[in-house]
């Protein structure tokens, strides 16, 4: 800036400045010379700027420069210096120069305060800026910070999400793992179960084998006591030949004395001799055909008539006749009425439950009417755990429908080995000739009618189960087919196909033992004694004593029934034939409630302890 002042300066004494300042003459003494510096204040203070000098024909030099201002100023300069106020003029331009210098240094002094100013607007505006970049950071910053803020919860957001789904993942985790736990403790069960089942199943076969062994050994008794009825007859039977032969000897002897003679008188006589050769021959004749039809014909008949060796019980008897004396004594004696109205519900001995006794009154029922209407009979499964009436039930089923009814077991078949067959079809055969209709009872039926693909099933005992389905494939008119098990599960499943009733007999309940504990009081200790003494007795002159019952209400039987929980109907029955024996070891024989409930807690206890020892032999198993 100063510099650019500076040269102003001599540009204040161009010609053109002297020449404007000459020419415009105001405020200028006419006389002195305008000097250059005031003519250049002048004409930056005055407004009106100075008017250009025309110059249309330039004097110039070939380079362009025109010497004329020079050659003015020269001329001027020497004007001044040959005036004389030239030392006023020139104190007059010092003084000019001094304001100048004066006006410069303020000028100065203002430009130092514009640039103070400038640099104190310099620094506001730097302030400024510093602060709007403050304002401008703490905005940035604060934006960071809502930023890292936004993120943070985003990041949250996403960490609460991750653990959300991590703790999902392991709630899952846990759960399929309890699922697994469950499954592996299912499976254990089912093992455990499967194991029970295999040890029943064995169980099942040893019993079988037992009732098989124990049937066998009952075969080879019966056997071996036929061998020596055999044996005592043949015995019999060769004494009486003896003597017949001793006799028909003496008798020969006699008659041949007297043939002798005849013959004698034969040989002498030809008419004589023919007829007596005749009569001979037709004798010998007669006395074999004789011997020998009676011989098959009562093989025949045994076999048509006879009951069938499988057969243990039957309301028909061995022969048609043989229960001939025995049914019409009872039909004089009132008949089954008075087996019915013994435990007043029309069903014998039998205590069941009512539901169950109203469902085999509906059966013995329908039974009736199908044998009425010629109409095929339904076969009948009896199952729950022993002892518990179903051979019962079953021959009061028979009695109430009016059929006859024959009892088999399951275990009797297999000891028959290759015989069973040919004894199933002879039983059928015999049980189709029942006028009546007959219902076959199988005890013990899963002994004989188990599954066909049992490895320890024989040969045997697979055709004798064929030839029981092939008999009972059509529904019959004849037979009821009524099995009875502990197990009907093991039963094979052609067997299962022919079952049209399933009857459940589960274990008496408290009103049912209260019931049989009434029965088996009455039937073994009121009524004992109180029969006329057999045969037996009246030879031996023992006489059966009478039991005194004191004080036995219907209290303390109701107690006893409810301590016999989970009794069966066998082990009531037997319960009270124990009451009755301690009875009669007593000195008085009189039953009395303590030493009824003794009995009662004596065989509870028994009872308790034979199922502890069951199901440790289950579990150990
Ligand atoms: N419901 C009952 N009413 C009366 N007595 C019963 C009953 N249940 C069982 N008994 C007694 O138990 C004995 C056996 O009964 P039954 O033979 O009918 O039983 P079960 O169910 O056929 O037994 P198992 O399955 O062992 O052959 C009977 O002689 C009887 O003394």
């Amino acid at each position: 800036q100063p510099n650019t002042a500076f040269a102003d300066g001599p540009l204040n004494f161009s010609p053109f400045s002297f020449g404007t300042s000459s020419q415009s003459g105001q405020s200028q003494p006419s006389d002195l010379p305008q000097p250059p510096a005031a003519a250049a204040g002048d004409k930056s203070a005055s407004a009106p700027a100075p008017a250009r000098v025309r110059n249309d024909q330039p004097r110039t030099t070939s380079a362009g420069f025109d010497p004329e201002p020079l050659e003015r100023g020269a001329k001027l300069l020497r004007e001044i210096s040959a005036s004389p106020n030239a030392k006023k003029a020139f104190e007059f331009m010092k003084k000019q120069e001094e304001t100048k210098q004066t006006e410069l240094a303020a000028k100065a002094a203002e430009y130092k305060a514009m640039q103070a100013q400038a640099e104190n607007e310099r620094q506001r505006v730097i302030y400024d800026e510093q602060r709007k970049l403050a304002q401008h950071n703490a905005q940035t910053k604060s934006q960071m910070a809502r930023y890292e803020d936004e993120l943070a919860r985003k990041r949250m957001q996403a960490e609460n999400e991750y653990h959300r789904a991590r703790n999902q993942e392991l709630v899952k985790m846990q759960e399929e793992s309890s699922i697994r736990l469950e499954q592996a403790r299912r499976a254990t069960e089912e093992q455990i179960q499967a194991q029970k089942r295999q040890t029943e199943r064995e169980k099942a076969e040893i019993e079988r084998e037992t009732i098989r062994v124990r049937a066998m050994a009952e075969a080879e008794g019966r056997a071996h006591e036929a061998k020596l009825a055999e044996d005592v007859n043949r015995r019999m039977l060769v004494d009486r030949a003896n003597a017949e032969r001793e006799k028909w000897i003496a008798a020969i002897n006699t008659t041949f004395d007297h043939i002798g003679g005849g013959l004698r008188a034969i040989l002498t006589d030809q008419n004589k001799l023919v007829v007596a050769v005749g009569g001979a021959t037709a004798l010998a004749a007669g006395i074999y055909t004789t011997r020998e039809g009676a011989k098959v014909i009562w093989g025949y008949v045994d076999r048509i008539l006879g009951q069938p060796s499988l057969i243990r019980e039957s309301s028909r008897g061995k022969y048609p006749w043989s229960g001939l004396f025995s049914r019409t004594l009872k039909s004089l004696r009132g008949g089954d009425k008075e087996l019915a109205s013994k435990n007043g519900n029309g069903f014998g001995d039998v205590i069941l439950h009512p539901s169950l006794q109203k469902r085999i009154r509906q059966l013995s029922g329908a039974t009736a009417n199908t044998k009425a209407h010629n109409a095929p009979f339904r076969n009948m499964l009896f199952y729950g755990p022993p002892g518990t009436g179903k051979t019962m039930a079953a021959r009061e089923l028979a009695r109430k429908s009016g059929l006859d009814y024959a009892l088999m077991t399951g275990g009797d078949v297999a000891p028959l080995g290759p015989q069973a067959v040919t004894k199933i079809h002879q039983l059928f055969d015999w049980a189709k000739k029942s006028k009546r209709g007959l219902l076959l009872f199988i005890d013990e039926a899963d002994a004989f009618l188990c599954e066909r693909n049992k490895t320890y099933m024989s040969e045997a005992q697979r055709s004798a189960l064929n030839a029981l389905l092939f008999r009972t494939g059509d529904q019959s008119k004849d037979i009821v087919l009524a099995l009875a098990t502990n197990r009907p599960g093991d039963l094979d499943s052609a067997v299962a196909d022919r079952i049209d009733e399933v009857l459940e007999f589960p274990l008496p309940g408290q009103e049912e033992r209260f019931k049989l504990l009434k029965l088996y009081l009455d039937k073994y200790i009121a009524q004992a004694g109180s029969r006329k003494p057999g045969l037996v007795h009246r030879l031996f002159k023992s006489e059966q004593q009478k039991i005194e019952i004191k004080g036995l209400t219907d209290d303390i039987l109701m107690e006893a029934a409810a301590k016999t929980e989970g009794f069966s109907g066998r082990e009531i029955a037997k319960l009270m034939a124990s009451v009755q024996a301690a009875v009669y070891g007593s000195e008085n024989c009189v039953l009395d409630p303590s030493l009824f409930r003794e009995v009662v807690d004596y065989k509870v206890a028994e009872h308790q302890q034979r199922r502890k020892l069951a199901a440790a032999g289950g579990g150990s198993n």
